[in-house]
């Protein structure tokens, strides 16, 4: 399934946000979404999952329109907000199984299961949320996003807040759920862009400044790694 975005804009009064962007996330690949604090990545993602409406343009994933089918839209998405917002008084069985109730899931307490193996939350999923390290609330984060096997996922900063070990952890999981699946991520790390992205797109106040493979943009610079070429686009 595949996320297309054509001339898609937010403004805030004068501010445009988002201006006029346009890109195209592919099936079985990991796109990173990069772009300084304040450059409209986690306005752009909200507007892909319809939490924003747009000023204009349009979004569109598996062929149907963000804006005109929002509730098919959000059985086909899983979605990591920023600072992943959680329920901090529920426990963390007890959240996942909202989760999956709200979604309509059969065999809810199977796929609580199979998901708190998947993100490594064994140890901890008897706990109250709010009791849960930063780490681990990510790892719950990321199970109510996967939770109904959806094929597109969009996860804002998703290994912010990691430990050394969790971040491999989280970043393997990542890249074999993007083996067959579509995913955006965005990211402040370029080692992550390295380890884990296919296609990279660079957005800078508002506007996109590097829309390629990760390959392909190497190849356009070939004597600078990757944050040089970062900080060279976004100056
Ligand atoms: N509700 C809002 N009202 C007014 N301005 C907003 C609103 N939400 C976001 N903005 C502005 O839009 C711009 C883009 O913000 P956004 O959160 O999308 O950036 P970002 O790329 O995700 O940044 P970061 O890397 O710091 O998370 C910022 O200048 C921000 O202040």
């Amino acid at each position: 399934m595949s996320v297309i975005v054509r001339n898609l804009a937010k403004h805030y009064g004068e501010q445009k946000a988002v201006n006029q962007i346009s890109f195209e996330a592919k099936p079985g690949r990991i796109l990173g979404f990069l772009g300084p604090n304040g450059a409209g990545k986690s306005t752009t993602m909200k507007m892909l999952t319809g939490y924003l409406q747009p000023t204009s343009g349009e979004a569109e994933i598996a062929g149907k329109s963000v804006q005109l089918a929002p509730l098919e839209i959000k059985k086909l998405i899983g979605y990591l907000p920023e600072n992943t917002p959680l329920y901090l008084e529920m426990y963390v069985r007890e959240f996942l199984s909202f989760v999956a109730e709200t979604y309509g899931l059969k065999n809810v307490s199977q796929r609580v299961e199979e998901v708190i193996k998947l993100v490594g939350l064994v140890q901890e999923q008897h706990k109250k949320i709010g009791m849960l390290s930063k780490g681990y609330k990510q790892r719950v984060g990321l199970a109510q996003a996967i939770i109904h096997q959806p094929q597109v996922l969009i996860l804002d900063e998703p290994t912010s807040g990691l430990d050394p070990n969790q971040l491999s952890d989280i970043r393997a999981l990542i890249k074999n759920l993007g083996s067959d699946r579509t995913v955006i991520i965005s990211t402040h790390i370029m080692q992550e862009v390295e380890a884990l992205c296919d296609d990279v797109i660079i957005i800078n106040k508002g506007v996109l400044v590097a829309n390629s493979s990760v390959a392909d943009l190497k190849k356009e610079h070939p004597t600078a790694s990757l944050e040089e070429i970062f900080k060279k686009l976004t100056r």
